[in-house]
């Protein structure tokens, strides 16, 4: 019950934090000052990453009230006074649902492979058996599948959210597809009067715990703004980038950076050890130094030891890279780095190390050193 109602209150607070830290900060209340340094620890750096120009927080409904759990529950029904579907509950799903229900939220689940949502069943979720049945049950119905197929075929094949959706209703993709997929979404749920926002994510499996997820959303600014606390409770910054396609096109870009970035690293990796350096002295001068990322500290030990427990599947990434390149292919623009890196990828995926961490692009180089 502690646990649930720290949770509750951070999660709470954030989406209101403007008027939160004025009230809390008011030099004549010092104890309410350490309440806030205690349990919003995390404020001033997320207050800074929402660049005020993409950003539209929600205002706060917080009094200066002493906050009771009573108070948190009310507090979340009137930022978000409606129930929430969650389709797909896979690495990404399932932490990010997590995260909704232990802040109170009234969240009901849906998995193809239903055992997934066990866990989630077990902390309150309730089960829907189709996407339709879900959308048709929620206000907010959010989307978290692993490709454009898969996407699609949630959001509007047989028994899909656009089934169960109506007008008042808002359906929210955070899975990482194309902008021509995002729009073909879009389009099947506006006809049914709904409201759409694409809004990918990024940050990987413990970003996704931690609720420190980065959310690109373009679509409907009506709907941005009525989830803008949701986003808020699983993610630590959000931007709003316009119209549908932007945030997927974000996404892309941003993953293929990323995926040649892990490509780069693990052939520096190898190319160490190969002159006789400790490649885990490597990590430690990198970690240190202006390319510095977290990744590299992070994933960089293990896959050392070939080990590659899975955060972000290779497989996601390849298909990333893959969609990146057909962005790049609509404005004509060359794109040498990520086409090799994309290559390397595919040969791991041949390697059958698909559902291993996309870490694992390393082994495709070691195959290739061994030709
Ligand atoms: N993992 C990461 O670090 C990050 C991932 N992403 C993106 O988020 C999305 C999800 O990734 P992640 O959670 O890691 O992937 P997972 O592979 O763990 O989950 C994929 C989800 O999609 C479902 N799914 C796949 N195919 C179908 C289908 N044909 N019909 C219905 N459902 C289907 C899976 O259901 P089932 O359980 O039955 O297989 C599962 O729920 C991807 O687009 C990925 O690129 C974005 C940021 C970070
Ligand atoms: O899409 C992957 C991520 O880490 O972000």
């Amino acid at each position: 019950m502690a646990t649930s109602f720290s949770c509750s209150l951070q999660a709470i607070l954030r989406p209101s934090h403007q008027i939160s830290i004025a009230l809390l900060s008011n030099p004549s209340s010092p104890s309410s000052v350490g309440l806030c340094s205690n349990f919003c620890p995390r404020i001033p750096s997320r207050f800074k990453s929402i660049p005020s120009q993409f950003s539209a927080k929600s205002s706060s409904s917080l009094s200066a009230t002493p906050i009771t759990s009573q108070i948190v529950s009310d507090t979340l029904k009137e930022v978000f006074p409606g129930r929430i579907g969650f389709l797909g509950v896979g690495i990404m799903g399932s932490p990010m649902a997590q995260n909704l229900i232990k802040a109170g939220c009234d969240v009901t689940v849906w998995n193809r492979t239903k055992s997934k949502c066990d866990p989630l069943l077990q902390i309150g979720a309730k089960y829907k058996p189709s996407p339709k049945e879900v959308a048709s049950s929620c206000d907010i119905t959010f989307s978290m599948l692993a490709d454009p197929q898969s996407a699609v075929d949630v959001a509007y094949g047989e028994n899909g959210a656009a089934s169960g959706m109506t007008t008042g209703k808002g359906y929210v993709d955070v899975s990482t597809v194309d902008g021509a997929t995002s729009k073909s979404i879009g389009e099947h749920i506006k006809a049914t009067g709904a409201l759409f926002l694409e809004a990918p994510v990024s940050g990987s499996k413990k970003p996704a715990e931690d609720g420190q997820l980065i959310f690109l959303t373009a679509g409907d600014q009506s709907l941005y703004e009525r989830v803008a606390p949701l986003l808020d409770i699983m993610g630590k910054s959000r931007f709003y980038l316009g119209e549908v396609g932007n945030g997927a096109a974000m996404k892309l870009v941003v993953n293929m950076v990323m995926g040649s970035m892990m490509a780069s690293f693990s052939e520096g990796l190898l190319l160490s050890e190969k002159v006789g350096l400790d490649p885990n002295v490597l990590i430690e001068v990198v970690s240190q130094g202006a390319i510095g990322a977290p990744m590299y500290s992070t994933k960089g030990p293990s896959m050392v030891k070939a080990a590659y427990p899975t955060a972000f599947p290779l497989k996601h990434q390849q298909k990333d890279l893959r969609l990146a390149l057909g962005l790049a292919e609509t404005v004509s623009q060359s794109t040498p780095i990520a086409a090799a890196a994309n290559e390397l990828y595919k040969v791991a995926k041949s390697l059958n190390l698909g559902d291993q961490d996309f870490s694992a692009v390393i082994e495709a180089l070691k195959a290739k050193l061994q030709e």
